[in-house]
């Protein structure tokens, strides 16, 4: 290593794979894992540090997919989002957790995780995600979704629940407090879900485990 290469030398972080070896465990016995404040509380702060410094500006409307336009999207989801790139340093302290997960996911599932991407959202009061699953059999490459969120004592009454369905024909399902440092993990094709509207502003972070989607030697970007 020159002298360049070590000032830019980031040591690869260690992380605790107890909390992994829980979500592996549920993944296998039932395709979803809730980990209520299950956030390392390092990862929770870096991505609350993170969210503050975005502005209104750099949050955009979520579309639900290219041939929709917004105000079709407007009726199925309400939420503002934005990409976390890895640009700071925080960021960056986020995506190597998920990528840590996603390898200890790799070695003990064989699920071939190969990319990951994730995004801020905010639920504005009033604004809701309607039921929806994060994939389709055969279509688009995300396998695993993840939720994680930042919300300071979250109560039932403030609404904004995620609601997670077993199956398709499940209309009652199980929901999930938006409280700051838990976070959920699930099955992308299997469990539908949503966001119950919320009655005041909701951060979060969605994030979605893909397979490479490379086919005929044309390659897949990471997104
Ligand atoms: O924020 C949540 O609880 C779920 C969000 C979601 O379902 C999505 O972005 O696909
Ligand atoms: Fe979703």
């Amino acid at each position: 290593m020159n002298r360049e290469q070590l000032a830019s030398y980031q040591p690869l972080h260690v992380f605790d794979e107890a909390i992994f070896e829980n979500i592996v465990d549920d993944l296998v016995t039932t395709g979803f894992s809730i980990q209520k404040h299950g956030l390392p509380d390092f990862i929770t702060q870096a991505l609350l540090t993170c969210q503050r410094s975005i502005s209104d500006a750099e949050y955009k409307k979520a579309g639900i997919g290219r041939a929709e336009n917004y105000q079709t999207a407007e009726k199925v989801r309400g939420d503002e989002i934005c990409w976390i790139t890895g640009s700071s340093e925080e960021g960056a302290l986020w995506l190597s957790w998920c990528e840590a997960m996603q390898q200890y996911i790799n070695r003990s599932l064989f699920m071939g995780l190969f990319s990951f991407e994730s995004h801020f959202a905010c639920y504005e009061p009033g604004k809701f995600y309607k039921r929806h699953v994060d994939a389709f059999k055969g279509q688009g490459n995300r396998v695993l979704s993840l939720v994680a969120y930042l919300n300071d004592s979250w109560q039932e009454t403030d609404g904004g629940e995620l609601v997670l369905y077993f199956d398709e024909n499940d209309q009652i399902g199980t929901k999930v407090l938006p409280e700051k440092g838990t976070f959920v993990v699930f099955l992308s094709e299997a469990f539908p879900h949503e966001v119950l509207p919320a009655l005041r502003t909701r951060h979060s972070v969605a994030g979605w485990f893909r397979v490479n989607g490379s086919v005929n030697d044309s390659i897949d970007p990471p997104r």
